[in-house]
This record gives structure tokens, C-alpha cells and sequence, in this order.
């Protein structure tokens, strides 16, 4: 379970979240929506330990997230953060030697799903394999929690269809919960338990896409729609 108590983060003077206090329960697919600049990385990149609240707490598993514990969680950036020179196979090594929850035999099952080969360097990959592969390598990790930024970014149709098969395919939602922020709504609504959206670094709606279903017979993006024209109105 993830828990954030009053958590508000500034940069400088900049207010990226304000005082929130949520809980994510474990073996859920959560989405965090909103406009640019609404605070979503900033709300992964906590949880992730990559950055600390001004003010409050964030829990993962019980366990505040601190400068000494935040390994319990793989985050996947929205940068390309790779030495262009390595191969596939090189990452996997190097993964591998930085983790310890690494599983190098999935980690290649994943990489023949994405149709990635090892051999190749990541220079050499296109962009929508670098996507995959950068899939690939987080999925890799036994982790109980799985943060990914904007996983499908700049990515063709057909690579965003195979990543999301992928995440269908290898996340274990018996051990794992993955928060994603995205802008895709509508192609990750199937993967979707839950949703956030934040405005100005404060969550203002969420709701479980199953409920918004069956209860409002809406989508996620009608969903979204919705609030964009109530904050049209006021
Ligand atoms: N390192 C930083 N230094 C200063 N301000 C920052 C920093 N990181 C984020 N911000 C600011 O904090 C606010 C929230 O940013 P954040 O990146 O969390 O939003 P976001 O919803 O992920 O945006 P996007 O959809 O554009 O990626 C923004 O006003 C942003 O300019």
C-alpha cells in the first residue's frame, strides 16, 4: 500500500503539490491525470524517493520513504537516461548488478515479447524500441511497487499496443501495484483500476473506472471531459 499524509512539495517558490493525503491499495493499475505542469511526476518521483516532501509523509509498504529507503520501487522516467553505447545485453548486466529484485530470465522474455534484441545497441534501437526496452527493463524488476512516467509518450500506435500487452502480460498484480501517469487515457483505460486528477497540485477528483462504468456509464476520457468543462464554468 502507498500512503501520502499532507504531502506538499515546493521547488523554491513553486507549489507542485499541496497538502495531499491519499492511499493506493496494493494490486491496482492507478492512472494520475491532468493537465501539464499539474504536478503528476512530481507525485511519482515522491513516492519514488527521488524527491522529499517540503511538508509530510510518504509511505511505501508501511515504510516512510527517506533519503535510506526508497529501493522498494522501480520508476520509470519520462527521459531516455541511457550510455547510448551500451547494448541490450548490457543493461540487463547492469540492471542486474544494481538490483537485486532483477530477474534476468524475465527480463528476456519481456525483451522477445517487445521484440527487442539483445545484441543491438540502444543507440541503434528506434525510438519506439527504446520505449519497449525501457518497459522491459522495469518490468524486470520484482518490485511491489512500479511508477512509470508517461510510459507511452511520443510512441506510435502499434508500439503503445504492445507495450500495454506487455503490461497486461508481465506485471504481477498479486505482489505489485503500478502507479502511471499519461495523457493516453483512452488506450490505458483497459489497463485501469483507478484513476487521480490532479489541478494545480492538488487532487480534485478519482474515482475507480469500473464504478464510472457501470454507475455513470462513462469512460475515462468522458470522465475527464467532465471536469475540464466544470472548471470551464466556474
Ligand atoms: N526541479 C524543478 N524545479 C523547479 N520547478 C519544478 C521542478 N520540477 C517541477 N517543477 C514545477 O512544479 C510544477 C509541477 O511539475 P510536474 O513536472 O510535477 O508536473 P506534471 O503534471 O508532471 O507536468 P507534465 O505533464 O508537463 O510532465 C510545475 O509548475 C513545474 O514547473
Amino acid at each position: 500500500m502507498i500512503q501520502l499524509k499532507n504531502v506538499t512539495k515546493k521547488y523554491g517558490n513553486v507549489v507542485a503539490l499541496d497538502d495531499i493525503s491519499l492511499s493506493m491499495e496494493k494490486g491496482k493499475i492507478i492512472g494520475v491525470l491532468g493537465a501539464n505542469g499539474s504536478g503528476k511526476s512530481t507525485f511519482l518521483k515522491l513516492i519514488a524517493g527521488l524527491v522529499f516532501p517540503t511538508n509530510g509523509k510518504v509511505f511505501v509498504d508501511g515504510h516512510e520513504v527517506t533519503r535510506r529507503i526508497g529501493r522498494n520501487v522501480a520508476y520509470l522516467s519520462e527521459l531516455d537516461a541511457y550510455y547510448d553505447g551500451f547494448t541490450v545485453q548490457d543493461m540487463l548486466e547492469f540492471y542486474a548488478s544494481q538490483f537485486m529484485d532483477f530477474n534476468m530470465e524475465k527480463a528476456r522474455d519481456i525483451l522477445d515479447f517487445m521484440q527487442i534484441e539483445p545484441v543491438k545497441k540502444l543507440k541503434h534501437l528506434s525510438k519506439g524500441g527504446r520505449g519497449r526496452a525501457k518497459i522491459a527493463f522495469a518490468l524486470a524488476r520484482e518490485v511491489p511497487v512500479l511508477l512509470m512516467d508517461e510510459p507511452l509518450s511520443g510512441l506510435d500506435p502499434m508500439v503503445r499496443e504492445l507495450i500495454i500487452k506487455g503490461l497486461i502480460s508481465f506485471v504481477d498484480l498479486e505482489k505489485q501495484t503500478i502507479v502511471m501517469t499519461t495523457h493516453e487515457v483512452d488506450e490505458v483505460e483497459s489497463l485501469l483500476d483507478e484513476v487521480i486528477f490532479l489541478r494545480d497540485g492538488k487532487v480534485v477528483e478519482r474515482a475507480f473506472v469500473d464504478e464510472l462504468r457501470e454507475k455513470s456509464r462513462c469512460s475515462v476520457a468522458g470522465w475527464l471531459k467532465k471536469i475540464y468543462e466544470g472548471e470551464e464554468k466556474q
